[in-house]
């Protein structure tokens, strides 16, 4: 059983040294090598997605990624920069289903951005597509065009891809609450037209799920007035990308929720849904909690570990009853600490 470890920006390599100790307690065994990507990679290479890391995330049976990007790194010509290295490793893996539960943790009602009534017992999940969209259509660029700067992108996606996430939701809300709610935005864009009309399609094939649709305006909106009418949320791209992060402070913080990105056969890349965090970086604060519980999604989808993945989310419940807390969840009666002492307090309690 390999892993790639891609520790990445910013944050990155704090989170993840509390994410690979916690693999290690375990004691499964785990092979796992470290690789370049994003920033760390254009610095050393030149490249985001170097050839190496290429070779041993392709190896490997999942990879754990910190995350990528930042300011030192955004002024670089776009094929240089740390996004394209994720969008790159993403698309190479056939990384199409994206997984990003968010769930809140009874302890953290009170650091929901919602009135704790409105949040209670919270558990959604978001289910977006990830290797299509207008995150990787062509054309692209910036051009001169009638004396002016024109900057274009291309949303488009193929029946195909739209019916292969499709499943990943239905099969998924199956197992759940059984209800699928899909996002678009069909009023103006094709794309999402065609994306309602693959859903309708895919319906008769799950009985026992029930379908909805809604404009994508209105889901950032109802996130937000009632979140708990939604058991699983299948979109596109760039709409789970900003949806999913909405969803995160209904949770308590960013720093909270974790994600597994799939192919068609549980290989997976495992990652916090956050960014870099540069405003925060290499002061030993941020929330590595997100990133630990991504570990307990590898356990559970890669390798079918389903009681070390338990262990973990078992034990980040525990830390959490415990009254300790980082800075992003942290409220007054509860003890602030650090991303190494959540890490330890984490390991304690496995
Ligand atoms: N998967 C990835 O590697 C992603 C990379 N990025 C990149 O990250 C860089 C920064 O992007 P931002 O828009 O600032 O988003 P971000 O998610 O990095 O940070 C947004 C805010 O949340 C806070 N935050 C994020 N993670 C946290 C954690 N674990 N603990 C405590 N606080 C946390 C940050 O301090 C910041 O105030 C950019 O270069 C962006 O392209 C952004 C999103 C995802
Ligand atoms: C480079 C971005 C697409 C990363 C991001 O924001 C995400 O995957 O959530
Ligand atoms: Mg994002």
């Amino acid at each position: 059983m390999k892993i790639c470890i891609l520790p990445g920006d910013g944050i990155g390599p704090e989170i993840t040294a509390e994410a690979v100790r916690v693999l290690e307690a375990l004691d499964l065994k785990f092979e796992m090598e470290e690789a370049l990507l994003g920033g760390a990679a254009v610095d050393a290479t030149a490249d985001p997605y170097p050839e190496a890391t290429r070779k041993l995330a392709r190896e490997a049976d999942a990879v754990l990624l910190g995350a990528v990007g930042g300011p030192k790194w955004d002024t670089l010509p776009r094929e240089q920069r740390p996004e394209r290295g994720l969008l790159g490793i993403r698309k190479d893996l056939g990384l199409f289903a994206n997984l990003r539960p968010a769930v809140l943790y009874p302890e953290l009602a009170n650091a929901s951005s919602l009135k704790p009534e409105v949040v209670a017992g919270l558990d959604i999940l978001i289910v977006r597509e990830l290797t299509g969209d207008i995150y990787f259509g062509q054309p692209r660029g910036i051009e001169v065009r009638d004396g002016e700067r024109f900057g274009f992108n291309t949303m488009h996606y193929t029946e195909s891809e739209i019916r292969r996430i499709g499943r990943v939701a239905f099969e998924a809300a199956r197992k759940r609450n059984k209800r699928l709610c899909s996002v678009d935005k069909m009023n103006v864009l094709e794309t999402t037209q065609l994306w309602r009309d693959v859903m309708i399609e895919l319906a008769p094939e799950y009985p026992d799920v029930e379908l909805s649709h809604m404009l994508v305006d209105n889901a950032a909106m109802q996130l937000v007035r009632a979140p708990k009418q939604f058991d699983v949320m299948v979109t596109g791209n760039m709409f789970g990308d900003i949806l999913s992060d909405e969803a995160s402070m209904l949770t308590g913080s960013i720093g909270m929720l974790p994600s597994a990105s799939l192919d068609a056969n549980n290989k997976g890349l495992y990652e916090p849904s956050h960014g870099s965090a540069p405003d925060i970086a290499g002061q030993g604060i941020a929330n590595p909690l997100a990133t630990i519980l991504s570990v307990a999604m590898m356990l559970r989808y890669t390798f079918g570990q389903e009681n070390a993945a338990l262990r973990v989310e078992n034990a980040v419940k525990k830390v959490l009853a415990q009254g300790l807390r980082t800075g992003d969840i942290f409220e007054p009666g509860t003890t602030k600490v650090g991303t190494k002492q959540m890490g330890d307090a984490v390991l304690a309690a496995l």
